[in-house]
């Protein structure tokens, strides 16, 4: 099987006026299509700063990253947009306010496409996006002709998830993506989250400061701490690990 991603001995080094710091130091991790991987760290252990490396948005000091066995370390957030989705904390960030939530559904549907005739298309996908807009959580198929301005912060999650999804990326990457949401909605993103994943088989890595979540869902468990990885537990070693001992590597 060709990974999907390897980062190799990467660093990041962040300089400023005063100071020099070691944001990444010696990353060193594979990770496999079929891998769903759960990612921890305490405040300020570099999570953020990972993805952004991953998504383009940062450069690496030194080492490489190759993807589908090609280099692209050197790539711009641009250039890996047809790889890369990217699911944000915030339920404001990803959508188009004004538009409605069919709109949006179809802007993702023909993202990297012309936007000419948008309106006749929006007519002829309605029954495909009624259909889709069924299957989702946290009542959106009610809100298909509402602007999303008017959506609450689940329902813009779920849209966000969505539209991150609906071209199945090669790769998934979730930012706390459910930390802003009651739990009552969260828990619904989650469990839609997770059945995605699955039944489209996508590669994923979510950063979860959620215990519990990172060891109900996901098949693999990695740990930042101060910018190195300090752990990596396969599905079979995740399945065994409790609160309890996460805790302790959270310290
Ligand atoms: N542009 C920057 N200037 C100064 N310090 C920065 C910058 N970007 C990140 N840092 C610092 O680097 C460290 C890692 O930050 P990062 O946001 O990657 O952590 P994180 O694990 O995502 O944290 P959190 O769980 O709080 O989101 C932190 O100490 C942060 O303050």
């Amino acid at each position: 099987m060709t990974a999907r991603m390897t980062l190799n001995q990467l660093n990041y080094q962040l300089t400023t006026e005063t100071d020099q710091r070691n944001l990444l130091q010696d990353i060193n991790v594979t990770i496999q299509p079929d891998e769903f991987v759960m990612l921890l760290g305490a405040n300020g252990a570099g999570k953020s700063t990972f993805f952004n490396i991953v998504a383009g948005d940062l450069t690496p000091t030194s080492g490489q990253i190759t993807f589908n066995d090609q280099e692209i370390t050197k790539q711009s957030a641009q250039q890996r947009t047809r790889l890369i989705s990217r699911v944000y904390q915030d339920p404001k960030l990803g959508t188009a306010a004004d538009m409605t939530v069919a709109e949006n559904i179809l802007l993702a549907m023909r993202r990297g496409q012309r936007r000419r005739l948008f309106p006749r298309r929006l007519a002829q996908q309605r029954p495909q996006i009624e259909a889709l807009a069924k299957t989702l959580p946290n009542h959106l198929e009610a809100q298909l002709d509402k602007p999303v301005s008017n959506l609450s912060g689940g329902q813009r999650q779920t849209l966000n998830f969505l539209m991150a999804t609906i071209q199945k990326p090669e790769l998934l990457l979730l930012d706390e993506h459910t930390s802003a949401l009651d739990a009552v909605s969260s828990q619904a993103l989650m469990t839609f989250t997770d059945t995605t994943i699955r039944e489209n088989k996508l590669t994923c890595l979510m950063i979860t400061h959620d215990l519990a979540d990172a060891l109900k869902y996901g098949n693999r468990l990695l740990i930042l701490k101060d910018g190195q990885l300090i752990a990596d537990f396969p599905d079979a070693e995740k399945q065994q690990l409790t609160t309890e001992e996460l805790i302790k590597y959270l310290h």
